[in-house]
């Protein structure tokens, strides 16, 4: 059975490919912007939206991540004073990371969410500066990367890393183990990402 990757992001390819099965990566082609204030709610709906936006025949999986904290949820920084003011105000506090994932079977959606909750150091403005300066992070949720330099930001997490960076992919893999989409000769023949589509 086809298993199709919905996403642009490198980060979850990397995650899927730590699973060592043949998949297909189709980017997802959605509007991001839609009106739910609550993080677990937005991440859902948009992994499932996301999901949906594949035609192609097979099992879909689709995810979408955001930064909560304090009430407000932290996507992408549009530039450099947004991922500056994200990092300051996470700085010495707790956050939680958010990961909505989609699964389409031919007879079930299967749409979860699993949090993280990660605790940043206090963060100096030149250890911020620094930080954007050499990742430029305006690819991530919250202004970093826990799989990259951003993992210097962080003094603990309670909860899956994977989730994190983007991909709760302990819990993706059972869902799809239990149901035998994953098996004992998938496992062993394929031989991880067949190639991109786009
Ligand atoms: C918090 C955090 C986020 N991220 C990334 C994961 C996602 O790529 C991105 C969150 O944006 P998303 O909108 O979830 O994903 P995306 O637009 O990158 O990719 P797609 O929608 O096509 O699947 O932030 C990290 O890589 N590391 C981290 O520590």
């Amino acid at each position: 059975m086809n298993l199709i990757l919905a996403t642009t992001s490198p980060r979850r390819i990397d995650i899927f490919k730590m699973l060592n099965i043949t998949f297909k990566v189709i980017p997802p082609n959605i509007n991001e912007n839609i009106n739910e204030k609550n993080p677990e709610e937005l991440v859902k709906k948009l992994s499932l939206i996301k999901a949906k936006s594949i035609k192609e025949k097979g099992i879909i999986i689709a995810a979408d991540t955001i930064v909560y904290f304090n009430g407000k949820i932290f996507g992408k920084p549009k530039d450099y004073d947004e991922a500056y003011n994200m990092l300051k105000t996470l700085s010495a506090n707790w956050h939680t990371v958010y990961t909505g994932v989609t699964i389409l079977t031919e007879n079930e959606t299967i749409t979860f969410c699993e949090k993280t909750n990660v605790k940043f150091k206090p963060l100096t403005d030149e250890l911020i500066k620094y930080y954007i300066n050499t990742s430029k992070p305006f690819d991530k949720a919250g202004a970093y990367g826990i799989q990259e330099l951003g993992a210097i930001l962080v003094e603990k997490i309670e909860g899956d890393f994977y989730n994190v960076m983007g991909f709760p992919i302990s819990k993706v893999w059972d869902i799809l183990w239990d149901r035998g989409i994953i098996n004992a000769s998938t496992g062993k023949t394929s031989g991880g990402w067949c190639g991109k589509t786009f």
